[in-house]
This record gives C-alpha cells, structure tokens and sequence, in this order.
C-alpha cells in the first residue's frame, strides 16, 4: 500500500505549516495528553538507540491519538557536531498511517516540523510564562532551533531587544545576516542574558552553559537542547531556584540530564496549565524543560496533510 503514500520534502512540509495553524493544534493535543486518557492519546516515551562510534542517536517517538485519527511515528536522529561542521545535527522523517487499515498514507521531512513544532510549543510556553511587559529576548544557540525560535517568537512578541549568543561569534553573525531586524550579537553568555526577560537554550552542550547568578529574577527560560539524562544546559542554582515545567513528566525525568542530574522538583506539565489543572507561576523564574514528543509531531503532520490533500 505504501505506493499510494504522499511523499513530502522538506521546503513542500515548510509551506504547508504555519505557527498559525499550528499552535492551537499544539495546546489542544498538550492539554488532552495531560489528562492521561489512555482511551485517547497513547504516547510512549521515546525509544534511543546510542550510535556511540559517531556520537549520534537514534529516536523513535511513535504517538496514537484516536479521536483525531491520527497515528504517527517520527525517526530522528540527532548527532553531536565537530564545531564547524555543516551537516545538521537533527535529522527526521514523519511516517503518517491509516489507523483502521495499518498502511502508511504520507512519508515527510521531519526536519522542518521538528523546528517549527519545538519553537511553537516554547512559544505556548513562553506566552504563559513571561513576566508582564517583557521586553529582551536572548537566543543561546545560532542552529534550526534558534532560527525556528527567532522566527515564532519575534512574530507573537513585541521585543524591543533580541540577542544571540553563539559558542563561534562568526556562527552568530551568520545567523543575524539571515534574518530581517535587528538583533544584538554577545560575546558572552552573561552578556547575552543579564536583565533578559526571556531566554532560549538552544545548543548541542552537554554541560551547563547557563548559570542561575545571571538569570533575572522572573524571567522566562525555554530549554530546548541538552534531551539525554546526562547532558546540561542550565545549571543546579538555576534548576533548583525556578519554577519548572515540562512537556512530559515521564519524558523530563527520563531524559532530561538538567532535571535528573539537579534533583529539580517538576511543577506542572504545560498541557497541565493548559488545561487548567495547574496555575502558570508567571510571577516567579520559570523554566520550561523541552524534550520533545510524538504527539507534537503527530499533529504537525497531520496538518501537513490536511493542507496538501486541499490544494490535490
Ligand atoms: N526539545 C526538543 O523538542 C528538541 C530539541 N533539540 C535539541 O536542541 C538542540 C539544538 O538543535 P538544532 O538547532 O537542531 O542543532 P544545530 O546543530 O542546528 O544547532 C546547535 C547549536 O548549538 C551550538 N553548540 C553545539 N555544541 C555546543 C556546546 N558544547 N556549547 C555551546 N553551544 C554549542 C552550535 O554552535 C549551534 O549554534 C540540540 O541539543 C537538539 O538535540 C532538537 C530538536 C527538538
Ligand atoms: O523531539 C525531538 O525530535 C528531539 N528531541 C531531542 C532531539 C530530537
């Protein structure tokens, strides 16, 4: 049956999904899958193959959701890059199926929807998190997630100020180049971030890189990069001092080194806040761990589809 499947490249996925199309989808699926319903969304966490001889891994985020008719698995694989190097670290394909019959309707590029669906679900974050009137913005991380990120973000924000902090300086003028406003390069990342109202950890580290001494008090922070249980991006202080939420309870404390390796306490997924089971500590330093999850990627095909099938 696979013959019949839609095939879908990367720039055709990456014109067929807007943010806007998106984000509700996201909060509606993170708020159902919060309530545990197991008779609606089945969605276990992710399968990892270590490639140990090449630094890589293999994912597998398989997710069920069956009001929506969607059955879906992404294959990722994500790689720890010499500096420098020009391939991309993540690396995806979405399969979509038909629930009742089994075969495979659509094979697409995962690369796109992981970019957009990570940012857009840091934007959710960050809409229910951020302090009133927030005005700085600071990007740690010049790759697809801080590219996705700038893009969604400065779209649903009024910033008066984005920064970026890249581990090369070169890397960062490079991604500001790219982009249409105007945005302030740091030599560090305490310069990036001092008195920033909202900032995104967007890199491959696999140590700490963001210290709780410079994180303002009441500020929002979206975790993206650092998804094995022994990799960081923000250290104890910061981990320890901040409210935290995350995607999923059993993804963080499975595969998140800053949760699991700090001894954080977890407050609330965002579906959990989305559905009104837990308040949003807006008042308060936020962290929102991301690790990633299938039922994000589910989604974000399905609508792909939806969209390719009304223009076919
Ligand atoms: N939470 C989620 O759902 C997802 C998380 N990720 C993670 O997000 C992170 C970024 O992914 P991409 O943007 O696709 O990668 P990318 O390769 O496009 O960008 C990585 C960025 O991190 C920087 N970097 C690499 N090693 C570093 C280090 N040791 N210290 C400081 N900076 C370092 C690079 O210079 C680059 O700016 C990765 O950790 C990836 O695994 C990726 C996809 C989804
Ligand atoms: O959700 C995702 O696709 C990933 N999370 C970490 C690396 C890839």
């Amino acid at each position: 049956m696979t013959e019949s499947a839609v095939l879908l490249n990367k720039h055709e996925v990456e014109r067929y999904l807007s943010y806007e199309d998106l984000i509700p989808r996201l909060e509606s699926v993170l708020g159902k899958f919060s309530k545990r319903d197991s008779s609606e969304i089945i969605q276990p966490v992710r399968s990892v193959v270590p490639i140990q001889q090449h630094n890589g891994f293999l994912g597998v985020m398989p997710a069920y959701l069956a009001a929506e008719g969607i059955l879906c698995t992404k294959m990722v694989t994500f790689y720890q890059r010499a500096e420098g190097s020009s391939l991309p670290s993540t690396q995806a394909t979405v399969l979509l199926f038909d629930p009742e019959h089994g075969h495979v309707t659509a094979i697409m590029d995962g690369e796109a929807i992981t970019a957009k669906r990570t940012a857009a679900v840091s934007a959710i974050s960050t809409k229910l998190f951020m302090p009133a009137l927030s005005k700085v913005l600071c990007i740690l991380g010049s790759g697809q997630q801080a590219r996705s990120h700038y893009d969604v973000f400065t779209k649903l924000f009024k910033f008066k100020e984005v920064r970026v902090w890249s581990r090369r300086r070169e890397m960062a003028h490079r991604f500001v180049n790219d982009l249409q406003g105007p945005v302030r390069v740091c030599s560090s990342v305490k310069e990036a971030v001092m008195g920033a109202d909202v900032i995104v950890t967007a890199t491959g580290a696999s140590e700490p890189i963001l210290f709780g001494e410079w994180v303002k008090s009441g500020a929002h922070v979206a975790a993206v990069g650092a998804c094995r249980p022994d990799w960081r991006e923000l250290d104890d202080v910061l981990m320890r001092e901040a409210v935290v939420y995350v995607d999923s309870r059993e993804g963080g404390t499975a595969e998140s080194g800053d949760i699991v390796l700090s001894g954080a306490q977890v407050f609330a997924e965002l579906g959990e806040v989305i559905n009104g089971s837990f308040p949003a500590q807006r008042e308060k330093t936020t962290v929102f761990k991301s690790l990633g999850m299938g039922i994000q990627d589910a989604v974000s095909a399905k609508l792909v589809l939806e969209k390719w099938n009304s223009e076919h």
